[in-house]
């Protein structure tokens, strides 16, 4: 189905766009809502801001009472003094516009002149004051508001970012929908202000002249209509400009980002990344085009109909002076109140557009906290301390919107102190039952157990602690050498035995390599920094492996440990890979030659097992594991037969 968000080509260019091999980006079922907003009412907005005022006084209730209390309050006692402002200044205006000499009627006034004027002292004070507070209270809620977020993505089983859904959910509730809690409780306090100065204006009109009252409301409801049709068509482009945005910014660090210069060269990738750039930015300008044209001829039909209102109030006010039903006083002073109220609603309507259109994104992070804590894993809660055995036993898993198991009902048994291997071809599905096997996902059919108990049973933080992954895909991580290696365990107590960062850095084959460096262990691993330096893919995979061994896990997991290191670091890091008393390891390598001595090995093919046994006894039989074998033991002898020959 054609939706409005969607990149959008021209015509000349549907061939290319449908030739072109980067996948377009799917519309989230956000859509929905984002087309459900599309015909959302003035008045449907109107009544959800009793609901969005609560939700964002609790919001700042939770992050600091002192300062909410001393927004609203001040803000309101402000109001009441705004109210006495008006009626002093009546006083003043009656008191000058009466018969008698001047100075009579200067002195007459004197006394509500001067309490107009501490009136508007006192109101500026508290208003100031009330900023005061307002502004405390930003930083402190972006911080809650941050810190519940990335409290929640940490926490998601992992399963949840092979999702792309959840993807694109994150990018809008952190991009967005996270920084406008601030906005929101900003735009409430503004909401009320404008609110309070509107009531103490029109609390002041009705004491002078209620007739008068009607006139301010008129005059603010075109404006009112206008801010909120802005604001809708704006968040609507924006869902829109998030996908297309996502895709650019895929192409736009492809194009400056010095990991990928190198290959965009060789391949001559140039012009093919400007194309597919200039492709998606025209279709972006030409939406941020179409947008600021709309915008202006809302804005300005809003403004010629406030206009209108305006002129008509003037109208009805000098019809009531000359038929004598409101004084010249009144009249004065309900024009002053008129300019303050009308400064006080734009302030509460600039608000309510803010507050929705802001609502409408803060929506977004709360709908992504919702969904994401149903994907917090609960876990158990019985402890673990170490294993003697972990089985599989028909365990399969599914990964979202695949047709087959990339796991599929495997059964296998990881004993303490011993080494087991997994092999086969890419995709047989190995990194994927190793990270079952971690407890990194869990199966979609079958059991794993420790020593008897569900793992579903045991308590998540305990069973994730006797795991370590050297991961095949491991991440640069911007910090030094050392704490590259510390974050293994980084909450490892001073009492608790274990090898410290150098001893493990050596047994990986990487402390000379580290000592080499600038500033040695307190090098920073980001040439983005200052000082920092960048490692090549093997040193990183050595450091890797460093923290990995630091980690001083029960069981080991190495997925591809080597595939990066020369010859002599991976002898080196494979001789401490060996069997441990005390540990597992499940080792997954495509050279062969590694895992000769593994106790046992599981040879995977489409995700099933498909032979087991320790290296003679697969040797000994027909089938895929001798193949692999003998294919890349002829690679070596053939080089080594024409070395001698
Ligand atoms: N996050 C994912 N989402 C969907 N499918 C996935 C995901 N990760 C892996 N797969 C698929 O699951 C299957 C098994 O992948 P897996 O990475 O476990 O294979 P592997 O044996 O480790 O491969 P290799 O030797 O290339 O590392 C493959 O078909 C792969 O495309």
């Amino acid at each position: 189905m054609a939706t409005v968000i969607g990149p959008r080509h021209p015509s000349d260019e549907d061939e290319a766009a449908e030739e072109s091999p980067l996948p377009e980006l799917a519309d989230g079922h956000w859509m929905n809502r984002a087309t459900e907003f599309a015909h959302t009412s003035f008045w449907a907005v109107a009544r959800r801001l009793p609901a969005l005022v609560r939700e964002a006084v609790g919001l700042a209730w939770a992050t600091s009472r002192r300062d909410t209390i001393a927004s609203i309050g001040l803000n309101i006692a402000a109001g009441v003094l705004t109210t006495l402002g008006l009626l002093a200044t009546t006083g003043v205006l009656r008191q000058l516009f009466a018969a008698g000499p001047t100075p009579d009627r200067i002195r007459a006034a004197l006394p509500a002149l001067l309490l107009a004027a501490a009136a508007v002292t006192m109101r500026g004070a508290l208003t100031i004051a009330a900023g005061w507070a307002q502004a405390r209270l930003i930083p402190q809620i972006n911080y809650q508001v941050e810190l519940r977020l990335f409290e929640t993505t940490t926490a998601v089983e992992l399963a949840a970012f092979d999702d792309a859904g959840f993807a694109e959910e994150m990018d809008r509730a952190r991009d967005r929908g996270m920084e406008e809690a601030a906005s929101i409780v900003d735009h409430t306090v503004n909401l009320v202000t404008g609110l309070v100065g509107v009531l103490a204006t029109a609390a002041a009109v009705t004491v002078i002249q209620p007739v008068l009252l009607p006139c301010l409301l008129l005059a603010a409801v075109p404006e009112a209509a206008t801010a909120v049709k802005m604001a809708r068509r704006q968040y609507l482009a924006l869902l829109a400009w998030i996908t297309r945005r996502r895709r650019m910014y895929l192409l736009a660090r492809l194009m400056a980002d010095r990991h990928t210069a190198a290959e965009i060269r060789s391949y001559q990738m140039r012009d093919f990344l400007l194309a597919e750039y200039h492709r998606m930015m025209t279709v972006e300008t030409r939406a941020q085009l179409r947008l600021a044209r709309s915008q202006t001829v809302t804005r300005a039909i809003g403004l010629s109909v406030t206009g209108i209102a305006a002129f008509g109030v003037y109208a009805v006010l000098g019809g009531l002076l000359l038929g004598g039903v409101v004084a010249l006083a009144a009249a004065a002073t309900a024009l002053l109140a008129l300019q303050s109220a009308r400064s006080s609603m734009r302030m509460a309507v600039f608000a309510t557009n803010s507050l929705y259109e802001d609502a409408l994104y803060f929506q977004d992070y709360r709908d992504f906290l919702d969904r994401a804590r149903h994907r917090v894993p609960a876990g158990g809660t019985r402890p673990v301390d170490g294993f003697d055995r972990i089985d599989l036993d028909g365990v399969s898993l599914r990964y979202p919107d695949t047709e087959t198991a990339a796991v599929d009902e495997v059964s296998l048994t990881v004993r303490r102190g011993e080494v087991i291997a997994l092999v086969g071809e890419n995709g047989s599905g190995k990194t994927t039952l190793a990270k079952l096997i971690a407890g990194l996902y869990r199966p979609t059919a079958g059991v794993i157990r420790w020593d008897g108990v569900d793992a579903a049973e045991l308590d998540p933080r305990q069973t994730a602690a006797q795991v370590a992954v050297m991961s095949q895909d491991w991440w640069r991580f911007p910090f030094t050498a050392r704490q590259n290696i510390r974050i293994g365990r980084h909450d490892r107590p001073a009492d608790r035995p274990g090898p410290d960062v150098e001893d493990a850095a050596r047994d990986a084959a990487a402390h000379d390599m580290i000592s080499e460096l600038p500033f040695g262990y307190d090098t920073l691993l980001d040439r983005q920094f200052k000082d920092g330096q960048d490692l090549s893919g093997g040193q990183w995979q050595r450091l890797v492996a460093a923290r990995g061994l630091y980690r001083d896990a029960r069981l080991l997991i190495c997925d591809e440990p080597s595939a990066a290191l020369d010859a002599r670091a991976e002898h080196a890091l494979f001789q401490h890979l060996r069997r441990h008393p005390d540990r597992a390891v499940v080792l997954i390598t495509h050279r062969l030659a590694n895992v000769r001595h593994a106790d046992r090995i599981f040879v995977l093919d489409h995700g099933r097992i498909v032979q087991q046994g320790d290296h003679d006894e697969l040797m000994a039989q027909e089938g895929l594991y001798r193949e692999l074998f003998e294919l890349q033991a002829a690679g070596y002898l053939a080089q080594a037969g024409e070395a001698g020959g």
